[in-house]
């Protein structure tokens, strides 16, 4: 319900209000649609610039984070439930959240929002949002998680778990970043401060935009969660050995590959997220061979020595960047995902070498796009051969590696992430 100016009107509308209908757009692209904040952020925000664009994303991302508890204030305070995409609702969650979690004065909050309901129910969201107000009445301190993912997360990882998850929406997550050179893991924490977990990783609760920060124009490091490192790591070195990075871009793990020595070939049908893995590249002086291809359709011209699979997923295990999936991500889109996940990795095992190593991973919470692949696949490959993580790079783990939201303090991403051998 993208509220739009009246038409024939040419009087300038006021300040701030396009910002507030480009943040609507973008809740209607993700509630209603079904589509990723990343994808609708061009399209959505196309008439709103600079600065403004950032804090239309903010809107967003922050009403996405705290929505089960903006509606639950919002239902405390209207006579009437206010159906899901009622006009009304959409314009209280985006008043409420830039006043409660923003910082926004809430004269200007409310001032900004109002334009958008002309000619619809002006009077109420006034009502209920001065209501709010004058009540005094905060956000929880925890998030609530949607109820259809809480019940979700609970089965699949108990209650705990469900717990970590709703603290680490509450925070924006630290930055983690991989450094190209693990050996001077120390030498770059003095300089950037943070923390290590493990060679070749630093974390930063506070930081200057990345770009601006020691270290990223020469390409010393790259973003990449720690969790997110796992799956190259668990390939080790290469000493010149040839790998596949299937489902590449924008790099993260072709990085590490490279780094750690090997010849990679990295594959990707993105023509957009390949550009981007040419500048990571580029910056980070790391080689790799680039190519466009549908995994689907391509194939090598011989087995390699490696092969990793990083497969498109439902992303539920970065929610705390990304928290669009924990409202779009529905069973049947998890297995749609899961049945091209199985497609991808039978293809990718048939191009490993005999004694090779195949790393199959998932930015997933989903069971389905993890353990339950994994199952489906040994039952299948009888060729292959699950080997644990080791122990310097996954503490105490006796079979793939999981790991959920609470693992290191300051949180980590959900990953799923199997080692397997071809005999
Ligand atoms: C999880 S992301 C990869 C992240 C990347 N490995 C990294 O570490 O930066 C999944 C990628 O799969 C790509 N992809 C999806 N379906 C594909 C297919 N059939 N063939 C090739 N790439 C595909 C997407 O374009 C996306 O870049």
């Amino acid at each position: 319900m993208p509220a739009s100016p009246k038409q024939h009107s040419h009087a300038p509308e006021p300040l701030g209000v396009p910002t507030r209908r480009a943040a609507i757009r973008l809740l209607d692209a993700v509630l209603r649609r079904g589509e990723s904040l990343e994808a609708a952020l061009p399209a959505a925000t196309r008439m709103v610039h600079g600065p403004d664009r950032g804090l239309a994303h903010a809107i967003a991302a922050e009403t996405l984070r705290r929505l089960p508890d903006l509606d639950a204030l919002i239902d405390g305070a209207t006579e009437r439930v206010l159906p899901d995409d009622a006009k009304a609702r959409t314009a209280l969650r985006i008043a409420l959240v830039q006043a409660l979690v923003l910082g926004t004065p809430p004269h200007a909050a409310i001032a900004t929002v109002l334009p958008l309901v002309d000619g619809g129910p002006r009077k109420l969201v006034h009502g209920v949002f001065g209501t709010l107000m004058r009540g005094g009445l905060l956000l929880p301190e925890v998030p609530s998680l949607p109820a259809d993912v809480e019940a979700r997360w609970a089965t699949a990882w108990g209650e705990e778990m469900v717990a970590d998850a709703e603290r680490a929406i509450a925070a924006p997550p630290p930055l983690d970043l991989t450094l190209a050179d693990p050996d001077v893991t120390e030498a770059w924490r003095e300089r950037l401060g943070g923390e290590s977990v493990a060679p070749g990783h630093l974390r930063l609760a506070d930081h200057a935009p990345v770009a601006e920060m020691e270290g990223y124009a020469e390409g010393a490091w790259w973003v990449q969660d720690v969790a997110a490192s796992i799956p190259a790591r668990l390939i080790g070195a290469g000493d010149g050995a040839h790998v596949l990075d299937l489902c590449a871009a924008p790099g993260g793990k072709t990085m590490q590959l490279a780094a750690a020595g090997w010849r990679v070939t990295a594959v990707d049908s993105s023509a957009g997220r390949i550009k981007r893995l040419r500048e990571n590249l580029h910056r980070t002086r790391l080689k790799a061979e680039v190519v466009r291809a549908d995994v689907l359709d391509w194939a090598p011209d011989e087995p390699a020595d490696a092969v990793l699979l990083d497969a498109p997923c439902s992303a539920t295990g970065i929610f705390r960047r990304h928290p669009d999936v924990l409202h779009r991500v529905r069973p049947a889109v998890v297995e749609e995902l899961a049945g091209l996940q199985r497609r991808l990795l039978a293809r990718a095992a048939d191009w490993v070498k005999p004694g090779g190593t195949l790393v199959y991973a998932t930015c997933s919470l989903e069971p389905e796009e993890g353990e339950r692949q994994l199952e489906r696949f040994l039952r299948a490959r009888s060729d292959y051969a699950l080997v644990p993580a080791d122990p310097q790079v996954v503490p105490a783990t006796e079979g793939a590696v999981r790991t959920l939201p609470g693992m290191l303090a300051g949180g980590n991403d959900g990953f799923f992430v199997a080692r397997l051998v071809r005999g």
